[in-house]
C-alpha cells in the first residue's frame, strides 16, 4: 500500500473506469518540484485555481487568470510523468459561452500538455461540457461548493442541507454527467447527498468534503502538509507540518550567519582548486 507500480501515465478513460473500484487518489500541484514529489503516489494531479489563495495570497479564486493557470499547468506537466494532469479553467475564462470556453481550454491543453480541464458549474454549464468533450477536450466537472461562485453562495459553507438545495445539486450532477464529464468533483456537500450521487451516477465522483462513499478523494496539498495556514476547511486532514520545518530551518540559518558559523570551509571556493595534478594544467 504505497507506490502504485506504473511505467506510463494514467489516462482519462482509466480514471473513468475506476467507478466503484479502487478509490481515485488525487492532490493539487502548482509547481514542478511539488509535482515531482507527488507524481508516483497519486492517480491524478490537479492544477487548481486555489493556487491564487495558496501561492499568491489572493482573497478568493476570482482573480486567477488563464495565463497563471497555463504557467503553473506547464510547470506541473514538466514534473509529472505518471499521474494524469488536470488543469482548472479560471473564473471568467469559460462562463460566457461554449465557444469562449473552447478557446480557453484549447490554449490550456496546447500550452501545458495536460490531459483534461476542470470547470465549475451544473445545469448552466452542461452545454459547454458537451461542446468541449465532443471536440476532444475531456472535462472534469465540479459541483456543490463551487468557490468561483463564493459571492452568489455567500461564503464557503457546506451545501446540500435542505431539500431544494439538495435537488438542485443532484440536477447539476446529472446534467454534467449527461454532457460527458469523465468524472465529477463533489466539494463541501453533505454526506448523504454525496453518497446518493455516487451511487446514482455512472461516472466516478471525487470528494473534497464530499464523503468517504465517493469514488475518489482530492485535497489541496499545502493544506495536508501544513504549508497553508490562513484557514483550514473541516474536510482537511493534516499529515505533516512543513511550515514549522521551514521556519525552523530559516531560524537555524539566521543564527548560523549571525554567529559566523555559516559559511564553513566546505562552502567556500578556494583560490586554488584542490584537484589539480602536480605540475598539470587546470581547467580554470
Ligand atoms: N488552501 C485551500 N484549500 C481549499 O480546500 C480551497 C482553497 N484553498 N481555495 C479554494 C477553495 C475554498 N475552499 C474553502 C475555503 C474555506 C472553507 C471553510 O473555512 N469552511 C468552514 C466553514 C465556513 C463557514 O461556515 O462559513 C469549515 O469549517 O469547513 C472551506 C472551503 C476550498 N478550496
Ligand atoms: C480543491 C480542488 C477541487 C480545486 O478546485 C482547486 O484546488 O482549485
Ligand atoms: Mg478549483
Amino acid at each position: 500500500m504505497s507506490v502504485p507500480d506504473r511505467r506510463r501515465r494514467v489516462t482519462v478513460p482509466e480514471l473513468s473506469a475506476r467507478k466503484g473500484g479502487t478509490p481515485i487518489v488525487s492532490l493539487t500541484a502548482y509547481t514542478t518540484p511539488m509535482a515531482r514529489q507527488l507524481d508516483a503516489h497519486v492517480d491524478m494531479l490537479l492544477v487548481g485555481d486555489s493556487l491564487g489563495m495558496v501561492l499568491y495570497g489572493m482573497e478568493s479564486t476570482l482573480s486567477v487568470t488563464l495565463d497563471m493557470m497555463i504557467a503553473h499547468g506547464a510547470a506541473v506537466t514538466r514534473g509529472a510523468s505518471q499521474a494524469c494532469v488536470v488543469v482548472d479553467l479560471p473564473f471568467g475564462s469559460y462562463q460566457e459561452s461554449p465557444e469562449v470556453a473552447f478557446r480557453a481550454a484549447a490554449r490550456v491543453m496546447a500550452e501545458t500538455g495536460c490531459a483534461a480541464v476542470k470547470l465549475e458549474g451544473g445545469v448552466e454549464m452542461a452545454s459547454t461540457v458537451a461542446f468541449l468533450t465532443k471536440r476532444g477536450i475531456p472535462v472534469l466537472g465540479h459541483i456543490g461548493l463551487t468557490p468561483q461562485s463564493v459571492n452568489t453562495l455567500g461564503g464557503y459553507r457546506a451545501r446540500g442541507r435542505g431539500g431544494q438545495e439538495s435537488n438542485a445539486i443532484a440536477a447539476d450532477a446529472f446534467a454534467i454527467a449527461d454532457a460527458g464529464a469523465f468524472a465529477i468533483v463533489i466539494e463541501g456537500t453533505v454526506e448523504p447527498l454525496a453518497r446518493q450521487l455516487t451511487n446514482d451516477l455512472a461516472v466516478p465522483t471525487i470528494g473534497i468534503g464530499g464523503s468517504p462513499a465517493c469514488d475518489g478523494q482530492i485535497l489541496v496539498t499545502e493544506d495536508i502538509v501544513g504549508l497553508f495556514n490562513d484557514f483550514t476547511p473541516k474536510f482537511v486532514k493534516r499529515y505533516a507540518d512543513l511550515g514549522e520545518q521551514v521556519s525552523a530551518a530559516a531560524r537555524a540559518y539566521a543564527d548560523d550567519v549571525r554567529a559566523r558559523r555559516f559559511p564553513g570551509p566546505e562552502h567556500v571556493f578556494a583560490a586554488r582548486p584542490s584537484g589539480v595534478k602536480p605540475g598539470g594544467s587546470t581547467t580554470e
